[in-house]
């Protein structure tokens, strides 16, 4: 049976607890603190994933979030080097299940709980997920403060207080704050290889400027092995200043915070570049920002998707994408401009999970063909975005 969430009776917690979480109606969720010892507050979201713990805590599109796992094992294959998705873990804080146990996999170099420490997350084990996905469920993602202290003492009334004095997500730009601060050329490849070979990673024959609103080094892995070279640059960066590097191509990446909020500058750059006939290719964030350019509205939704089995129909395929998700705003239908054609949409929730410019190299997708972690349906549309680069070249040449 499901447990129901207690209101606070009192503030006293038993010693037992050493990790509290309390929502902004003072709802709270008891555990066992693991990882940083502090206080954390952010939007309580939950997510599905089976397995790729640490490329979710690692997303930099969790900034201003806690992560409530509902697989209830995680831990299990420990930490590493290779599954880390961007250097600096943003995500506010964990909520896992069960207990972490001692990792047991031969990539292993730390175990979870250390690894939160180290990169300063709070966590929570121990703590009735289910109950906690139930309630989010019923009543949207809320506002939420985790705790972990040793001594078990909490200050409930403070903890809820600092709950309500957040802003939220609504209205919040999150990507100036996580994007890189200096221009970098990306230089590593993915380590996997496709059996039908296409990653070769002969040369450096295109250049595509990414604009980091929070971008995960997958989809830079991705670019690396279709031979490009990538310079990512500042998410203000002027169009201009891009322009002046040459791209083949634009990729407009995933992020945290609200679209409509980073769209207050994102907006005018992309704009510009779209009007320059660059080809464009959005990934989350970068999808609804782009959507926001082109004239469209972006809404925040009651839950989100968030997790790495969402079925998606490709529209223009007709077929369905098992796809990977982490979003919490999606674009508004009914204000989408007639030049805009939907090309994918949630099989869940019919939300629009892709669109393109009817007459220009220009697309995004809400999701997350890069998966990292999640099905590997959905890379093609790395090579639509390079097919896009080369026919727009010898569009120009001609
Ligand atoms: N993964 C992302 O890029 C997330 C986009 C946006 N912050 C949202 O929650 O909808």
């Amino acid at each position: 049976m499901i447990k129901k969430a207690k209101k606070i009776s009192s503030n006293k917690i038993s010693q037992i607890h050493t990790g509290v979480l309390v929502l902004e109606n003072k709802t709270i969720f008891k555990g066992v603190g693991i990882g940083y010892q502090g206080t954390a507050t952010g939007e309580v979201c939950f997510n599905t994933s089976l397995t790729g713990y640490q490329e979710i805590i690692s997303d930099p599109s969790y900034a201003g979030q806690i992560i409530n796992f509902t697989f209830p094992h995680v831990g299990n294959v420990g930490t590493n080097k290779e599954d880390l998705e961007s250097d600096k873990v943003w995500t506010k804080g964990v909520i896992f299940n069960s207990e972490i146990t001692n990792p047991s996999n031969y990539r292993s170099l730390a175990n979870l709980d250390l690894w939160l420490k180290k990169n300063k997350i709070v966590g929570i084990t121990g703590l009735d997920t289910r109950g906690l996905t139930n309630y989010i469920r019923d009543k949207g993602a809320p506002k939420g403060t985790i705790s972990f202290s040793s001594k078990g003492n909490f200050n409930i009334s403070k903890l809820a207080n600092i709950t309500t004095k957040w802003s939220g997500l609504n209205n919040l730009d999150l990507a100036e704050q996580v994007t890189t601060k200096k221009n970098y050329i990306w230089s590593g490849f993915k380590t996997w290889k496709k059996e039908t070979g296409y990653l070769k990673n002969k040369k450096n024959s295109l250049h595509v400027v990414a604009i980091d609103y929070g971008i995960k080094k997958n989809i830079l892995r991705y670019f690396s092995d279709l031979n490009c070279k990538v310079t990512v640059v500042s998410c203000k960066t002027s169009a201009k200043d891009i322009l002046k590097l040459k791209p083949n191509g634009i990729f407009l990446s995933n992020g945290p915070g609200d679209p409509a909020a980073t769209g207050k500058y994102a907006i005018g750059i992309i704009k510009e570049l779209v009007k320059n006939n660059l080809p464009i290719f959005g990934i989350c964030l970068g999808h609804q920002i782009l959507a926001l350019t082109l004239g469209a509205k972006t809404k925040k939704m009651k839950l989100g998707h968030r997790g790495a089995n969402h079925p998606v129909k490709n529209l223009i395929k007709d077929n369905v994408e098992i796809t990977s998700q982490n979003h919490g705003f999606e674009i508004v239908r009914a204000s989408l401009p007639k030049n805009i054609e939907v090309t994918h949409k949630s099989l869940f929730d019919n939300c629009i999970e892709g669109i393109k410019l009817k007459n220009k190299p220009v697309f995004s997708v809400q999701y997350h063909p890069e998966s990292n972690p999640g099905p590997q349906d959905s890379v093609y549309l790395f090579e639509e975005f390079i097919n896009n680069i080369k026919k727009n070249a010898k569009k120009k040449r001609s």
